[in-house]
């Protein structure tokens, strides 16, 4: 299976957990040639692999791509760019990443020290990670900017993913079973912690 069908087949998957509802969300893989990335404003239930937009690592999109690319390409440039081991990126929309984007505190969410966290590398007992909640800019461009400001503040341990304040979850990978893979985690995180929250109010 080549990364793009990967894609499509996680794709699928992701539409069918109502996690990439209507047009919401973006994937991408790495390729030889640049990345791959869902055209802007198709039905994330019903792509193909044809449908994938070529950015070349020129950055040069060709005047006769047949889609229009991700609006939110811009993101998956700057985790590309600042992360080399990358070579998926993963953007959804659930119910859960949304809520709990309201609860972040200068900038970063705190997460539980969940057991789960140690799906991403994190060794309990360590100080808990950064995890980011950037602002929702109109210009998808101003968030990516954001990104970059914090992919340049080096860390000891980066979780692969950030938020976007009422908006949705981005996560990377190694490859697209492990974005997807980072994907279901971050769902679990959050989950716990909606869930604890009603419990205990
Ligand atoms: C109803 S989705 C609004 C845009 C968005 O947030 C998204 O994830 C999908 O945008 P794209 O351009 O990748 O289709
Ligand atoms: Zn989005």
């Amino acid at each position: 299976m080549t990364s793009e069908s990967q894609l499509i087949h996680h794709a699928n998957q992701l539409y069918e957990k109502g996690w990439m509802a209507g047009t919401s969300g973006n994937l991408s893989v790495r390729t030889e040639d640049g990345f791959r990335i869902t055209p802007s404003g198709k039905h994330k239930g019903e792509l193909s692999v044809a449908d994938l937009v070529l950015l070349p690592s020129s950055g040069v999109l060709p005047s006769d791509s047949p889609h229009r690319p991700s609006a939110e390409i811009s993101l998956h440039q700057t985790i590309y760019r600042n992360c080399p081991d990358a070579r998926a990126v993963y953007h959804v929309h659930t119910v859960e990443a949304t809520v709990v984007s309201e609860w972040a505190r200068a900038g970063s969410l705190e997460l539980p020290p969940l057991e789960m966290l140690k799906g991403f590398g994190w060794r309990g007992g360590d100080p808990l990670p950064v995890f980011p909640v950037f602002s929702n800019h109109a210009d998808v461009r101003d968030i990516a900017a954001d990104l970059e400001s914090f992919f340049r503040r080096k860390r000891e341990f980066l979780l692969p993913g950030f938020l976007i304040r009422l908006h949705g979850l981005t996560v990377w990978g190694d490859s697209p079973a492990a974005a997807f893979k980072h994907v279901e985690l971050f769902d679990f995180l959050f989950r716990f912690m909606v869930l604890s929250r009603t419990v205990s109010s």
